[in-house]
């Protein structure tokens, strides 16, 4: 049946009773492509049959539904068109892992950072009165974590004083990538068990409230959905789902399976790696979530925080050790910057962790609530550079740029584990104001990474290999491809090239630099991060100040957005590669 589908116009051919077969076809197909393709898989499961219920009865894509994340819009794709293409999800030239308009004008509105729905729908619910296409419908998909987010409160607020055309769905399954936490979420829990009134508390912002209803139950969807076609004004229907629905594994353990990497799609169970911590390095965040919790075993004063992301970030070994200490504050990047200062303000070291992408979400925060004050809140800036198959909504590229113009903020960048290990070190005894500390997604070089701790200077580069003719400096972990460049040049050619890694892009080691300049004629930056206003930017504007000029090739991420692919196939891309680097060598030399 799902063969014979092409859009929503072939889905609202079928009557009713077909809907539970599509249903279970669309799981299957689901299970079959994220098993070897990879991807978000949990959410995708929970919303088939509401995804099904929209199509159905909404008029798409002339009328507008907008995706809250985007990563559960799955069926939505294989409903709207690209089923054929589905097995490219999230590969380099694929279909993306989010909506996203120029892919389809079912699409209504990117998405990737989440809560951006409810503001979302509202414009377009305005932009249709204001150009009087009266009955065109707007709905906004919405999970119980991202709701609780400030920026969807702030779109409630609003709505609920307009007479927009606007159908709030809360897609209500308890949890996040980690289970929802906070006052909203228990309020959900009573709502949903029928121990307090359905919906009072958005009543009370003026959006008419109805449900729960049950998000697997298609007659009691599609009933509910038609019903909401014919009534007027902002409203919400609270729905019910379990994550990770018709998958065994994926209901049982639905933060594993948030997005579980390969699995058997017949056993539905995730291999075991034998082994495998014993082979491979540890990941960065691994060795953050580690180290932490050895200083906080140290110091009492210590706190981790972390806006919904503590399993991704490894704040999960702090919040199991020190549960008084660590604090997952959900969907809430403002907040957690905020509340990080106001610790610090305390006397409490906190170590504010945040993907580099969804602190772009919380600049103000930094700057006015941390930087201003000088508060030693450290910021451990975690999927810093390209983070791969999520794409350009997530790569972690801009935070060298926005971070460099505040003042008071230091910022470091670890080449290694042990780099990483001790710069969370030195930050935790260091009281002169706050650090951001980023590091990438995955796995580092060393096996061994637990050496005893060592301070390290602020402001104070290395240099890793000694050469005459050309000198390559780097900053963070991108000096693992600088390092095989080298190493993969002739012998002869090897001893001409210099690398240092300069660990601070601010304060930036002045001295290093000025022993570089005079000593090299060919000069190379890098970095993954933006090269506006970036790492090697700052380098160039430090030599043309102090040395007139000196020519730098200045590699890193060009002034466009990167795609979705393997990490390897987008430095390529962006000019960052180990082969990359290695022509330029050779070039050079
Ligand atoms: C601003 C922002 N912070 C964090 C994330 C990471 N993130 C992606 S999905 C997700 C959980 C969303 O939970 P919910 O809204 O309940 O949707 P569900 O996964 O349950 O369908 C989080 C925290 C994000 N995408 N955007
Ligand atoms: C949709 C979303 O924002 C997250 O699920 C994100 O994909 C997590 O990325 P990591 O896999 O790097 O934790
Ligand atoms: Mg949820």
């Amino acid at each position: 049946m799902l063969h014979d589908i092409n859009s929503p116009k072939d889905l609202r051919k079928l009557s009713l009773i077909q809907l539970p077969d599509l249903a279970q076809e669309l799981r299957e197909f689901i299970i079959d492509i994220v098993a070897t393709k990879e991807g978000h898989l949990g959410a995708s499961l929970g919303v088939v049959e509401l995804t099904i219920a929209l199509h159905y009865v909404f008029n798409t894509p002339d009328d507008l539904l907008v995706w809250d994340v985007g990563h559960q819009a799955y069926v939505h794709k294989l409903l709207t068109g690209r089923r054929d293409r589905f097995h490219t999800n999230r590969q380099l030239g694929g279909i993306s892992g989010f909506p996203v308009r120029e892919e389809s004008p079912y699409d209504t509105f990117g998405v990737g950072h989440s809560s951006t729905s409810i503001s979302a729908a509202l414009g377009m619910a305005i932009a249709s009165q204001l150009q009087g296409e009266g009955t065109k419908q707007h709905i906004a998909v919405i999970g119980d974590a991202s709701i609780a987010s400030g920026m969807a409160f702030e779109a409630l607020n609003h709505a609920g004083v307009t007479n927009a055309n606007l159908l709030i769905i809360l897609n209500d399954n308890a949890i996040g990538i980690d289970p929802s936490v906070g006052a909203l979420k228990e309020y959900f829990a009573k709502t949903t068990v029928g121990d307090t009134p359905g919906g009072t508390i958005f009543e009370a912002l003026s959006l008419t409230y109805k449900g729960p209803v049950d998000g697997h139950n298609l007659d009691a969807l599609v009933k509910e959905l038609k019903r909401q076609k014919e009534l007027k004004g902002p409203r919400i229907l609270h729905v019910v789902t379990k994550k990770g629905k018709g998958l065994r594994q994926a209901e049982e353990d639905q933060v594993r399976y948030h997005a579980p990497g390969k699995f058997d799609k017949l056993t539905g169970d995730i291999p075991k790696v034998t082994n495998a911590h014993e082979q491979l390095p540890e990941k960065f965040q691994e060795v953050f979530g580690k180290t932490l919790v050895e200083l906080a075993e140290a110091n009492s004063k210590i706190i981790g925080i972390t806006p919904a992301m503590p399993t991704g970030s490894s704040l999960t070994y702090m919040m199991e050790r020190f549960p008084k200490r660590a604090f997952d504050v959900g969907i809430a990047e403002q907040h957690a910057v905020t509340f990080s200062a106001g610790m610090a303000t305390q006397g409490f070291k906190v170590f504010c962790v945040i993907y580099s992408t969804f602190l772009q979400r919380a600049y103000d925060q930094v700057i006015h609530d941390v930087a201003l004050q000088n508060l030693p809140v450290v910021f451990c800036i975690d999927r810093a550079g390209l983070v791969g198959n999520d794409g350009a909504t997530h790569h972690g590229v801009f935070d060298l740029a926005y971070l460099n113009a505040i003042p008071n903020l230091r910022i470091a960048a670890p080449a290694t584990l042990i780099d990483l290990r001790n710069l969370l070190y030195t930050a935790s005894i260091d009281q002169d104001g706050p650090i951001a500390i980023r590091y990438p997604r995955g796995r580092g070089e060393v096996l061994q990474w637990k050496r005893p701790f060592k301070q390290l200077e602020i402001g104070k580069g290395k240099q890793l290999k000694a050469g005459i003719t050309v000198a390559v400096l780097s900053l963070g972990a991108i000096a693992g491809n600088v390092t095989m460049a080298i190493q993969g040049l002739p012998q002869h050619d090897q001893e001409k090239v210099a690398h240092y890694d300069m660990r601070w892009m601010k304060p930036l080691d002045h001295e290093l630099l000025d022993q570089i300049v005079t000593q090299f004629d060919h000069i190379i930056t890098v970095e993954d991060s933006v090269i506006k206003g970036g790492f090697g930017e700052a380098v160039v504007c430090y030599f043309a100040k102090r040395w007139q000029g000196k020519h730098v090739e200045v590699l890193g991420i060009p002034d466009q957005f990167i795609e979705h692919g393997s990490t390897m196939e987008l430095k390529e891309i962006a000019g960052i590669s180990t082969g990359n680097i290695q022509k330029l060598l050779q070039d050079m030399i």
